[in-house]
């Protein structure tokens, strides 16, 4: 059986990211960039104020002593002149600083009448004046290959003056579900035996979080014929094919046969962990095929640690970032492991980490609730309360 760290490490290894493409950057949010974006011109590219005021010069101010209000400094549209000792210019915030200004006045300190302005005591220390180039200069690396475009970083690369960025193509993703037992939520109480089926609808949704195309989605009975067939349309329209259930040993378990006649080929089968022993990951037809099993708690905790670490691959951010563990402290007791590497679900608060009571891999219930994952070694003794363990966001 492959280690934990042994399989995510064969991801690294064999899973190259996809082809790159240019798209308008209001497409780009959530794509990973191709390319690094440098910024085309400084922000700001001109000093400007940071406060609604007067730009006026410094040297030799004194409050109390009028100032001529010599124009109007607005964002979008400058004073074209020049600011001499004695004058000042009207200025809103953003507005460039007229030549000659060095300081910015808040308007709460000016008194205003006509053509003149005095100033009260008190309105130092701040000069309220945003230096050209001070959040970024021309030219620099705003945001490198592999950064994903998050709401934070649209903003600088909007702010770098680009139109179109170079972003990793989005993998695109087919879902199948198996077993005779499923039935689409909403029709499970039709037939004596079924179940609603569920685990797609959580793969999926994780799937898109990562960023990835769900191009299709269907379940299908344990009949190899009908899942060669299913095998067959994902291949040809995914780069990611997921298939989840008959993953065990049984003799219905056809998961990876259903990939045989299309040359599947093995990069780890199994993994010694708890829950997701059966989890499975190949190749077939150029595409790759990840097996996850059908239990949904189990099916949930591999697609976080397996599904995760491979869309990042595909999109070029690397698995690390894909898997970011941290040091946090317990909350509540943690029973011992057995002799599996077991990934616990947890809740997490101020508090630290509280083990979810139902460690079930079949569990549903619990896994709406769970937000981490800590990481136990095998054979770890059980852990009191503030004994600091390896979790995950979940
Ligand atoms: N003799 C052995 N039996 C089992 C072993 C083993 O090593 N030897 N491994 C166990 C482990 S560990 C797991 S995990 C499961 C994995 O089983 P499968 O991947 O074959 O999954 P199924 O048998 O199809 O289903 C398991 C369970 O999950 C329910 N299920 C399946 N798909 C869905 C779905 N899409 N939505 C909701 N629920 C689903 C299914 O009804 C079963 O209850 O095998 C153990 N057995
Ligand atoms: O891996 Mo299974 O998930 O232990 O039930």
């Amino acid at each position: 059986m492959t280690g934990f760290d042994d399989a995510v490490a064969r991801i690294a290894r064999e899973v190259r990211p996809l082809a790159a493409e240019r798209v308008d950057l209001a497409e780009a949010a959530g794509r990973t960039l191709a390319k690094p974006l440098h910024a085309r011109a400084a922000a700001p590219r001109r000093a400007v104020a940071a406060m609604d005021g007067y730009a006026i010069v410094d040297a030799g101010m004194q409050p109390g002593a009028p100032l001529r209000v010599i124009g109007e400094s607005r964002a979008g549209a400058g004073f074209a002149g020049r600011v001499a000792p004695g004058e000042a210019v009207r200025i809103f915030t953003g507005a460039p600083m007229p030549d000659g200004a060095d300081r910015c006045i808040m308007q709460e300190y000016a008194g205003r009448e006509g053509d003149s302005v005095i100033f009260a005591e008190g309105y130092g220390p701040g000069w309220h004046v945003r230096a050209a180039g001070s959040d970024f200069a021309a030219g620099v690396l705003l945001l490198d290959a592999g950064t994903e475009l998050t709401p934070r970083a649209m903003i600088a690369a909007a702010a770098a003056d680009t139109a179109q960025v170079a972003v990793i193509r989005q993998p695109r993703v087919a879902i199948v579900g198996t077993g005779d037992e499923l039935a689409p939520p909403g029709s499970a109480l039709e037939r004596e035996d079924a179940i609603p089926e569920s685990v797609t609808f959580g793969v999926m949704a994780m799937a898109q979080a990562q960023g990835a195309l769900v191009v299709s989605r269907a379940t299908g009975v344990d009949d190899l014929p009908t899942l060669e067939a299913l095998a067959d349309r994902a291949l040809d329209q995914a780069d990611v094919v997921i298939v989840t259930g008959g993953a065990s040993v049984g003799e219905r378990d056809f998961a990876k046969p259903m990939f045989a006649p299309h040359g599947l080929d093995l990069l780890f089968a199994k993994v010694a962990i708890k829950p997701g022993k059966p989890v499975w990951l190949g190749r077939a037809r150029g595409r790759w095929v990840l097996g996850l099993p059908g239990n949904p708690t189990s099916a949930m905790v591999t697609a976080r640690l397996f599904l995760v670490p491979l869309l990042a691959q595909l999109q070029a951010r690397g698995v690390e970032r894909a898997l970011r563990w941290r040091t946090l402290p317990l909350a509540a007791p943690l029973p011992a492991t057995g002799s599996r590497e077991t990934f616990a679900r947890a809740r997490w608060d101020e508090a630290g980490l509280t083990p979810l009571g139902n460690q079930d891999s079949g569990a549903q219930a619990a896994l709406a609730v769970a937000d981490c994952l800590i990481r136990c070694p095998p054979d770890q003794a059980a852990l009191e309360p503030g004994a600091p363990v390896s979790a995950l966001a979940f």
